[in-house]
């Protein structure tokens, strides 16, 4: 293909069978927690700087959705991760996947847990999976071993995304990563649909591909009274790593066209690095209803339609 965007790689030939009851059966009866890792979504995503060490400076207001992973953790000698899911395939549950590397960061001393993770959520596809799953492992095993929660600072060492995923609050992402700050309230009840090309996007390549000059940090209101108004101000922002995305992945143009023209769309915009699109609704039965249209037109796309995870008021 012309553009360096791939179908996702998978690990296995066959699809792994996306089990009922999606724990190893020998871990079933001794679990004892069990934390979500929901979507990112960067409801707008500006550049507003580089560091000496090449890292980008942002300012982004990150979202998450109910759309999301499952890991659980039961005591053992040993650290093992088991993955299953529609998304099992994608990554290895060895030491390269960001869960025993959370662990591993964790309790370096080599603590034990039997951890099970159910993959949901479309891999290196903008939506910080990988983050969110590494913050849940911390949240998770911090519990389970009495230890604390990391800081942020030693959170973004596994990652930019992880620090606001540890939160899973609509929350301000600045620096590289490592401040999250609180969000205005979001008015409750907003739908989300997420839509993506079966495709993959590596965010270094997308960083590296981003030209032009700087953002301007964009400073939200102290509150949104309605979903209108969000929408509203969301239009004097931008996500700064489009153009770049839509350079190396041509078809993420055509996945915000469909998502611009959901009926009932607000806005619609990528998420993150991409190639992963949103549309954002006023409503829940909205954005499901316009998922299941847009499913029907792009059989080939994984389409997600609902609303934020727990959806509160107030953010952090
Ligand atoms: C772009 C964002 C926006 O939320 O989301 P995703 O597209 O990954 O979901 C994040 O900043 C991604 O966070 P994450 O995926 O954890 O990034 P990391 O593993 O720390 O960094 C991967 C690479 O991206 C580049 N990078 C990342 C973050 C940042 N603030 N500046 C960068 O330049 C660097 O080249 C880095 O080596
Ligand atoms: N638990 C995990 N879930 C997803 N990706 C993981 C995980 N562990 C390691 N990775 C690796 O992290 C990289 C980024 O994945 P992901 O977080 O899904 O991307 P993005 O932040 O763009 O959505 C991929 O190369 C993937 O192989």
């Amino acid at each position: 293909m012309g553009f360096p965007c791939h179908p996702p790689r998978s690990r296995s030939r066959r699809p792994r069978p996306h089990r009922a009851s999606r724990l190893p059966r020998h871990a079933e009866a001794r679990v004892r927690a069990r934390e979500q890792a929901p979507a990112k979504v960067n409801l707008f995503l500006h550049v507003t700087g580089r560091r000496a060490d090449g890292y980008h400076l942002l300012d982004s207001l990150a979202v998450f959705a109910s759309l999301a992973d499952t890991l659980t953790a039961s005591p053992a000698h040993a650290l093992s991760l088991a993955v299953t899911g529609p998304f099992a395939d994608r990554i290895g549950p060895g030491e390269e996947n960001l869960v025993l590397r959370a662990a591993r960061s964790l309790c370096p001393n080599g603590r034990g847990a039997l951890i099970a993770l159910e993959k949901r959520i479309p891999v290196a596809a903008g939506l910080g999976g990988g983050s969110s799953d590494a913050a849940a492992a911390l949240r998770l095993l911090s519990r389970l071993w009495g230890v604390p929660v990391p800081s942020t600072d030693a959170a973004v060492r596994l990652g930019a995304d992880v620090p606001v995923c540890l939160a899973a609050a609509p929350a301000r992402m600045l620096g590289i990563g490592e401040v999250v700050a609180p969000a205005p309230p979001l008015p409750p009840g907003l739908g989300m649909v997420l839509a993506n090309p079966g495709l993959t996007l590596a965010t270094p390549e997308v960083f590296r591909a981003r030209s032009g000059p700087f953002d301007a940090p964009a400073e939200p209101p102290p509150r949104f009274p309605d979903a209108a108004a969000l929408a509203a101000w969301l239009r004097g922002t931008r996500n700064a790593l489009e153009d770049a995305a839509v350079a190396l992945c041509p078809p993420v143009a055509d996945v915000l066209a469909a998502c611009a023209a959901l009926p009932g769309a607000l806005i619609a915009r990528m998420s993150g690095s991409g190639p992963t699109c949103f549309a954002l609704f006023a409503t829940v039965a909205e954005a499901e209803a316009a998922a299941a249209s847009l499913a029907r037109a792009e059989p080939h796309w994984f389409i997600w339609g609902g609303g934020l995870y727990r959806d509160r008021r107030g953010g952090l």
